[in-house]
């Protein structure tokens, strides 16, 4: 019988508070080898503080954080993680291959330097110094650091902020890549999409807890909600007080609506509005549920 293997990074109830603010309340979270989880939730639901922990750069108030079942600050467990986090503070005056090798020469095993080029997109900007390269090429040399010394576990905070279209889709070809080979990864993302596209499993924090875990489907299936599109002259507002509408707002001229009764609301569209056109009806996507779960979980007096 297989052993099931130990998972590479943890956290086991961990609080955290700054002074008497509750930053974490409890936190569960497991990675397996291979796996991509996304952390979503609001602002200040406790995101960076999960990440802060898993690195060993602050300490639980209560409850464990443990990466490859050590503790997070021993060298042995660091050296086999590569991180990008929102800030960086990087020697401007460098080049980029001079940094890249620099970083290469703290691991025990690096991944050749043209490799760590050609999966970030950056075998145009070696010679380049990173001070005055723009902030999107910037975000991409970080990346090639987070994976030059060849990480079991990378941690991706916020990673394609800045990017454009091109090379944002060029990064998630590289994270996907990286998965294939069997790396674990942490991405923290405000993209949706980006999780979407992304992540086999999604764990939403609110409020310093776990809101939701699961993959990306049954977060969906969870909510049930349907989204509807079209073009009409009726006022999203006062759709949006039809009792089977979650919500309704404009945009590109067109009304959207999400809800778990596509039928009915669109008959009563179609009645509303005779000159109704372009209806179309989706599954909703992880955004509409996320949406959804965290304003499920406000209290009720808000
Ligand atoms: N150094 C600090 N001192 C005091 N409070 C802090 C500190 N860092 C974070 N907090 C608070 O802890 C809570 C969790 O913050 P955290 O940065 O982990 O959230 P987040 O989910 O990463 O948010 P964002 O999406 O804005 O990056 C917030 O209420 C925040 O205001």
């Amino acid at each position: 019988m297989n052993t099931p293997l130990a998972p590479v990074a943890r956290l086991a109830g961990a609080v955290k508070r700054y002074g008497a603010r509750v930053a974490l309340d409890g936190v569960d979270l497991q990675l397996q080898r291979g796996e991509l989880l996304a952390l979503l939730g609001p602002n200040g639901a406790g995101k960076s503080t999960s990440i802060a922990l898993l690195l060993g750069l602050l300490r639980p108030d209560a409850g464990r954080a443990e990466l490859f079942g050590l503790d997070p600050q021993r060298i042995e467990a660091r050296r086999r993680i590569g991180v990008m986090l929102q800030t960086a503070t990087l020697p401007w005056t460098l080049r980029v291959g001079e940094l890249l090798r620099l970083t290469a020469s703290y691991y025990p095993r690096p991944r050749p330097l043209n490799e760590c080029a050609a999966l970030a997109g950056i075998g145009d900007l070696l010679s380049r110094y990173y001070g005055k390269l723009s902030g999107g090429q910037q975000r991409r040399v970080q990346f090639a650091l987070a994976l030059c010394g060849r990480p079991e576990l990378l941690f991706l905070d916020e990673p394609t902020v800045g990017m454009d279209i091109d090379a944002r889709q060029k990064l998630w070809m590289a994270i996907r890549a990286l998965v294939a080979e069997g790396c674990a990864v942490v991405l923290t993302t405000h993209y949706l999409e980006e999780a979407e596209a992304l992540a086999q499993r999604v764990v939403v924090l609110d409020q310093g807890r776990v809101l939701s875990e699961g993959s990306v489907d049954a977060l969906r299936a969870r909510v049930a909600l349907a989204r509807i599109r079209c073009r009409t002259g009726l006022d999203a507002a006062a759709v949006a007080r039809w009792p089977q509408v979650a919500s309704a707002s404009c945009a590109d001229g067109r009304l959207h609506i999400a809800t778990a009764s596509p039928e009915v609301v669109v008959r009563r569209l179609l009645d509303a509005d005779a000159d109704l056109r372009e209806l179309e009806v989706l599954r909703a996507g992880l955004a509409e549920a996320f949406t959804e779960l965290t304003r499920e979980s406000l209290p009720e007096a808000a």
